[in-house]
């Protein structure tokens, strides 16, 4: 039997390096959904190749320019409600949810409500909502197969253990870009020199936060909630060379890793495989290449969004949902050079200063939240 999926996301890099997989191995899986946002040309290509029963684009004029330019065959939905439905649909057995932004959260909701195995690229579903995230995957017993090269990193480390014998989870970052710059010179980078990443190629939200340091930070909430684990107990690790993908220590001080090259068709093969490993197209890793892999402390000061996403995970309630829908609004506003690097974090830290956090028991109640970041930070922008 194949294994039947439904792609959120599917225009975006993890997206397309999901399709690359399937390619690969397309005796084992059936494309039956995709979504995305917009970008209609790459959708009609994909729909041309793999031939899905549902198609969500969430721009409705573009939806409609979309039905015009296919077969019948393949059904066009719009809007957040297109999301939803290819997220719950009945004849799926696993939804890849690699939308970017809080956007991905309620699909994610639905599809837990729809009993459906969850392969999670999309962190902002956690770092929004992970504590009803975790009790509504209690209350319908599914699991989230994480896709993100950390996180899938710590979950193969896991595998065979008992969380009761963990003693921290040490999560690696390049450092970005800007890893060896001085502090001075941050200030006036351009987004071009942000988006360079030195070992992976991402889509430009996530980039950006690679470069500010937010993306671990928010990677530190999205293991919070994955391995169910105190904040203090994760540990982040700079690795420039992005071989060690993440590390488990256990109480016994012994630590395990997973290493690999940095191409996340591994971590996406294993969460569409998973329990079982498949063949992958790839050279592996030669350890001959590498003189040397190292490590050093992350830098606060050059990079305070990750201590805001520490203490935004420690305030808890909504202030994480605060953090994430600030910092979404100001990478959008970099990258169209309306603002400088260094007020990302300096808004961040203003609106969680502002902000009186509550506890939350409905995705409405976030959802009011993540509204009002987004105005403020838009009224309150110099
Ligand atoms: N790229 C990577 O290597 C990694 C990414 N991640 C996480 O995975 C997620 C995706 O990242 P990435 O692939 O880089 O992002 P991209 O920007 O490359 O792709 C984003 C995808 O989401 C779609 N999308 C955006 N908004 C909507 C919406 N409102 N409705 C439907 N679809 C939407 C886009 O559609 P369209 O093309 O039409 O705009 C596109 O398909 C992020 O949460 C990121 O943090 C995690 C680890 C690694
Ligand atoms: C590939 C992946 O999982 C990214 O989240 C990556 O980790 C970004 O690199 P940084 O370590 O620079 O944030
Ligand atoms: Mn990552």
């Amino acid at each position: 039997m194949k294994k039947r999926i439904s792609i959120l996301g599917s225009t975006g890099s993890i997206g397309t390096q999901t399709l690359d997989v399937i390619r690969e191995h397309r005796d084992r899986f059936e494309v039956v959904a995709l979504g995305a946002m917009q970008n209609i040309d790459e959708l009609e290509k994909q729909i041309d190749e793999f031939k899905p029963k549902f198609v969500a684009v969430y721009d409705k004029n573009k939806a409609d320019i979309l039905k015009n330019r296919i077969s019948s065959k393949t059904k066009i939905i719009s809007s957040i409600e297109g999301l939803i439905e290819i997220a719950s649909l009945n004849d799926i057995d696993l939804v890849l949810n690699s939308v970017v932004g809080s956007i991905g959260l309620l699909p994610t909701l639905h599809a837990i409500k729809a009993r459906k195995n969850i392969a999670l690229a999309n962190k902002e579903t956690l770092v929004v909502g992970g504590e009803l995230i975790t009790k509504e995957l209690e209350r319908y017993n599914v699991n989230i197969i994480p896709v993100d090269s950390e996180h899938s990193a710590i979950f193969q480390c896991l595998q065979g253990e008992k969380r009761e014998a963990i003693s921290k989870l040490i999560l690696t970052a390049s450092g970005g870009p800007f890893n060896n710059w001085e502090l001075e010179n941050l200030k006036d980078v351009t987004y071009k020199e942000a988006l360079k990443h030195p070992n992976w190629s991402m889509g430009k939200k996530i980039s950006i936060d690679s470069a500010t340091l937010m993306n671990k930070g928010l990677e530190v909430i999205e293991a919070k909630w994955l391995f169910d684990i105190d904040v203090d107990k994760i540990e982040v690790v700079i690795h420039p060379q992005s071989i060690i993908h993440s590390m488990v220590e256990f109480k016994d001080t012994s630590v395990i890793a997973q290493l690999g090259l940095p191409d996340m068709r591994l971590p996406i093969q294993y969460a569409l495989t998973y329990p079982k490993r498949l063949e992958m197209k790839s050279p592996g890793l030669n350890f001959m290449k590498y003189n040397s892999l190292t490590f050093n402390e992350p830098d606060y000061n050059k990079f305070p969004c990750l201590r805001l996403a520490y203490d935004a995970m420690k305030i808890g309630g909504t202030m994480p949902c605060v953090l994430n829908a600030a910092n979404e609004v100001l990478v959008n506003l970099f990258l169209e050079q309306k603002i400088k690097f260094f007020d990302i974090p300096y808004y961040i830290e203003k609106i969680m200063d502002i902000h009186e956090p509550s506890n939350y028991n409905s995705y409405e109640e976030l959802l009011e939240v993540d509204i009002w970041a987004r105005e403020w930070i838009t009224k309150n922008i110099r």
